[in-house]
């Protein structure tokens, strides 16, 4: 395909994507299945445009004054992808399969400048999360925004189960030329974020994922799991285990040598755990199947750690799902704030005094993170919070610039804000309690 058709699929996508609510995934999907010529070169070029203009699409309608996929398309070639009108105009020419010429109006809007636009504009987000995100990041709102607004690199955990951070990183840029060891944590390794023409990064196929070697792990949610560090013989409860995750780093963490419960409410979520179990080579977990008062009875007030990473938006991680960044509704916040008072409620229980429990969600909203601790903690005086830069150092596992990065996201409650800005993850946020004796 040329680049011109190339742009029109990608319009397509889009329009898939909003106008008849699919998920990208789908919406790609389908696309293919309907363009059955178009190789895995065109997809994924196409698949980069189309996501691009999601992640950019508050600033590409207020240049291009709409919010057609069209209008979305052009505006991330334009300031996505850098390319000025004269470029975008040679590439629809000379093929039929390319949309329309620009009208004059277009090709206007994308000499517009977006700098003094409104702040949801420049942090790409919707209209009414402003007051969130300023609340969040203050006078970097935009900066932080735009940075959630950008590609993700791959990050892998290397599950020391099986092997040591030198042998994993050598099978995997033996693979992947361009992996390398994190700069922040010893057992990561970071694939960084390809062109958008370019196919992914295959590390799910690649023979040391095979082998169980190494996990596919946002940074970010490998430092939260880190939060958890027991010493090696610990009991932790992972009370919303989901597809296990967490689960298997908390495994790895404890060295097969402690005692890890892992359960959901949902049991379909859970099931999945099992494969992944095995390929980690991962004894130390029995998975708790069942209804909570059954399933989890016996391990109240005698865990060590119970790690509780919550129901939430996900809008720490929009770079990776920019689709679901305009999805999210009010009303789907305030479902999410529910289950988390839920949660923490319920999880509190099995901690044994002296225990911890970890609160975790994949969001940089305040409503979900420090609010949630503020109200549980005035219920709950019998916890108090403690540093999670401090609990994440016993692990061992950061570097010194790990340290560096990481404390400096500490805010109330000695809890941590990471963020693609500030520490190149996903947006997690991270506070330990400590229940009194
Ligand atoms: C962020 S996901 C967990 C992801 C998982 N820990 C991982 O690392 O792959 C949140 C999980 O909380 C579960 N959940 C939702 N509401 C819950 C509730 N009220 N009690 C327990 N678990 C709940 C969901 O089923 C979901 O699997």
């Amino acid at each position: 395909m040329k680049d011109g058709g190339r742009v029109a699929a990608a319009i397509e996508v889009v329009d898939a994507v909003l106008d008849r609510h699919q998920p990208v995934k789908t919406a790609l999907r389908d696309w293919g299945k309907a363009h059955r010529f178009a190789g895995s070169k065109d997809r994924a070029w196409i698949s980069g445009l189309a996501l691009d203009a999601l992640r950019r699409r508050a600033s590409a309608r207020f240049v291009m004054s709409e919010d057609a996929p069209r209008a979305l398309v052009l505006g991330a070639l334009h300031l996505a992808w850098g390319l000025s009108v004269d470029e975008i105009e040679a590439m629809f020419a000379d093929d039929e399969h390319a949309p329309e010429p620009m009208s004059a109006a277009e090709r206007a809007g994308l000499a517009r400048p977006v700098e003094n636009a409104p702040l949801h504009v420049l942090a790409e987000i919707p209209d009414w999360l402003e007051q969130s995100f300023s609340r969040a990041f203050g006078e970097d709102a935009a900066l932080e925004g735009r940075a959630m607004a950008a590609r993700a690199p791959v990050d892998l955990r290397v599950n020391r189960l099986k092997t040591d951070p030198d042998k994993a990183l050598a099978a995997v840029v033996a693979k992947l030329k361009d992996a390398r060891a994190s700069e922040l944590v010893k057992s990561a390794i970071r694939i960084p974020e390809t062109d958008p023409r370019a196919k992914a990064p295959p590390a799910d196929s690649i023979p040391a994922y095979g082998k169980g070697w190494v996990e596919v792990q946002d940074l970010g949610s490998q430092i939260a799991a880190l939060a958890a560090a027991t010493g090696e013989a610990g009991q932790v409860l992972d009370y919303c285990a989901g597809a296990g995750g967490k689960t298997l780093a908390l495994a790895a963490m404890m060295g097969n040598a402690g005692q890890v419960y892992a359960w959901d409410r949902d049991w379909r979520r859970l099931r999945a755990i099992w494969p992944r179990l095995k390929r980690a080579g991962v004894r130390d977990v029995q998975v708790r199947d069942g209804a909570e008062a059954e399933a989890l009875s016996d391990l109240e007030r005698k865990m060590d750690v119970v790690f509780v990473d919550a129901p939430c938006t996900g809008s720490g991680t929009w770079r990776r799902r920019p689709d679901s960044k305009w999805r999210l509704k009010s009303d789907a916040l305030y479902k999410r704030i529910k289950e988390q008072q839920e949660v923490l409620e319920n999880a509190s229980k099995y901690v044994k005094a002296g225990g911890r429990l970890v609160y975790v969600t994949c969001s940089v909203l305040p409503e979900e993170n420090e609010d949630r601790i503020t109200d549980f903690l005035q219920l709950h005086p019998e916890f108090e919070p403690v540093s999670a830069i401090e609990a994440i150092q016993a692990s061992g596992e950061l570097t010194d610039e790990g340290e560096i990065q990481v404390g400096a996201c500490e805010g109330r409650h000695g809890a941590l804000q990471l963020t693609p800005a500030r520490t190149g993850t996903d947006g997690f946020y991270v506070c330990v309690m400590e229940k009194g004796g």
